[in-house]
């Protein structure tokens, strides 16, 4: 008998899980599934579950947003565990479910999550933490973690643009010296992003076209502090249309990284608080975990 652990946050979203998990839990059942339900209790409670009973079970489901994801991973990671890893996005953003092309509807990504063809992906390591689809620093990064649980809920995607907006006026830029197998270089940047997604806040191709999330590499995209609105209009513009060849914008490619700040530089893993740091080391362990995608059709 197939034993899964199932990890709900409860939170997640505007909390619709409630009115899903007894169908998720008759699926499971209908698939002579051997199921534990754990509901996270608070902030890395998914984390802290995963690092300790990821070894004891077949596979991990969790009902999350992007940031229950992140936590299940990096618990996963930090045990050393390679199980399978199963996911019913629940979140509002749910960036990573769309980048994996999950369904939309709970009981159909239940299905997936159990039933469907388990392939691995990459996961980024950053100094000792881990993070599944974005490492960012700068501008609106501390965004999502600040927007109240409550606005999100009723507001979805609106409650990061507002948020976003307010601190527009705002912009500040942090020097660093960027560090990659094939360049160095250093610049005042008002944002970064190290990223393996389609879609980032919501935005699809943001990162380009090419995006490949278990080739072991990252896309980059680092930001130049803009002087005047003219040019910050340009960036946003240029970000908008995925037409990046721009002065004010540095984008590459790279398997490993470091940026080395002057001062500490507050940074977001998966739209989480990710804590300040002088230096971050960035590597890619490519397809370190394996999670439950629709299988393809022949
Ligand atoms: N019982 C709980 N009470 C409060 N917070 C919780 C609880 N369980 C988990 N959390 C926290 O809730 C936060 C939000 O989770 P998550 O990112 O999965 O949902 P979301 O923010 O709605 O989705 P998304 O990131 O896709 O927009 C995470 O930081 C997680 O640690």
């Amino acid at each position: 008998m197939k034993r899964v652990l199932f990890i709900v946050n409860p939170r997640s979203g505007k909390g619709s899980i409630k009115y899903h998990i007894l169908d998720i839990l008759d699926t499971f059942s209908k698939k002579g599934i051997d199921v534990t339900v754990h509901i996270t209790q608070e902030r890395l409670d998914a984390c802290r579950t995963a690092m300790e009973e990821g070894g004891n079970y077949d596979e991990i489901v969790l009902s999350g947003g992007d940031g229950t994801l992140d936590e299940v991973v990096s618990g996963l990671m930090k045990g050393g565990h390679d199980t399978p890893v199963g996911y019913i996005p629940a979140g509002s953003t749910n960036d990573f479910a769309s980048s994996l092309k999950l369904p939309v509807r709970m009981g159909d990504a239940a299905k997936i999550a159990v039933s469907g063809a388990s392939r691995r992906f990459d996961v980024g390591a950053f100094n000792d933490q881990y993070f599944i689809y974005i490492a960012a620093f700068g501008l609106f990064t501390d965004v999502a973690y600040q927007t109240s649980q409550e606005a999100k809920n009723v507001l979805g995607h609106m409650a990061y643009l507002l948020e976003g907006a307010k601190r527009l006026f705002n912009i500040r830029s942090y020097h660093m010296k960027v560090r990659t197998k094939e360049r160095e270089f250093e610049g005042d940047f008002a944002y970064g992003m190290i990223t393996n997604s389609e879609s980032v806040g919501g935005f699809k191709k943001i990162t380009g076209n090419d995006v490949c999330l278990d080739d072991g590499l990252f896309e980059v995209i680092l930001i130049y502090q803009p002087a005047n609105v003219i040019e910050f209009q340009e960036i946003i513009t240029s970000l908008m249309t995925g037409q990046l060849d721009s002065k004010f914008i540095e984008t590459f490619k790279a398997d490993e990284l470091e940026l080395e700040g002057t001062e500490e530089v507050p940074w977001t893993l998966d739209g989480e608080d990710g804590g300040t740091h002088k230096t971050v080391k960035i590597t890619n362990q490519k397809q370190a975990i394996p999670i439950m995608i629709k299988k393809e059709r022949k």
